[in-house]
């Protein structure tokens, strides 16, 4: 799958996040800050995926030149139906100014002990994930996959397949097809 073509404006200078295009592209994208629109700690899938699409929106926004704005956004979602677990998802939207598409990556069992005091407390995964680590700025590093999986899966890994999966409508010819015949 060939990116090389594409000018990537990223909604964020997250070490984790830019890493992740690089893995999945090999493009350096060009880094903006800019806000989710959405509560610092998403508590539900429907959140996350909002604030994704707000970033890459934003992000788009701030470059002259156009290209494809993607938004990277971490958030928990709750299983009420068959786990009684929550889950920490990684998503990715990316918008070109007409059309958006979203990845989602890995959903990954989070202690509900780590959510019970996000919501009991009012902090962020990251001071939790920090805390049990022994360490600061887990967002930004292997995250907390990095943590409950000892290494074997990196938040940047799994950003880079939601970006991969978001990218590629852009980018393959069989998304050109229309039902129907057409061109
Ligand atoms: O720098 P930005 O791009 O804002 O990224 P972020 O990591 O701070 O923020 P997200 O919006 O992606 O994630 C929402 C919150 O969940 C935390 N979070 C998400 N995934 C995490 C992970 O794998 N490890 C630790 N904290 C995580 C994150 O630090 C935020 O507090």
């Amino acid at each position: 799958m060939d990116f090389s073509g594409l000018k990537l404006v990223l909604g964020t200078k997250n070490e984790a996040k830019v890493k992740a295009v690089r893995l999945a592209t090999g493009i350096d994208p060009v880094c903006v800050s800019v806000p989710s629109g959405i509560s610092d700690q998403p508590l539900s899938e429907e959140e996350t995926i909002k604030g994704a699409i707000n970033r890459a929106k934003a992000a788009l926004e701030q470059t002259e030149t156009g290209g494809i704005g993607l938004g990277l956004e971490g958030g928990l979602t709750y299983d009420s139906t068959h786990t009684q677990q929550w889950y920490l998802i990684s998503v990715c939207a990316a918008w070109d100014g007409q059309r958006v598409f979203l990845g989602k990556g890995l959903a990954f069992p989070i202690p509900n002990e780590a959510v019970e005091r996000i919501q009991r407390e009012g902090v962020e995964l990251r001071t939790v994930i920090d805390e049990w680590s022994g360490t600061t700025g887990s967002n930004q590093k292997g995250g907390a996959y990095g943590l409950l999986t000892e290494g074997k899966i990196q938040r940047a890994e799994v950003f880079r397949d939601a970006v991969i999966a978001a990218l590629v409508p852009f980018v393959s010819p069989f998304y050109r097809y229309r039902v129907g015949g057409g061109d």
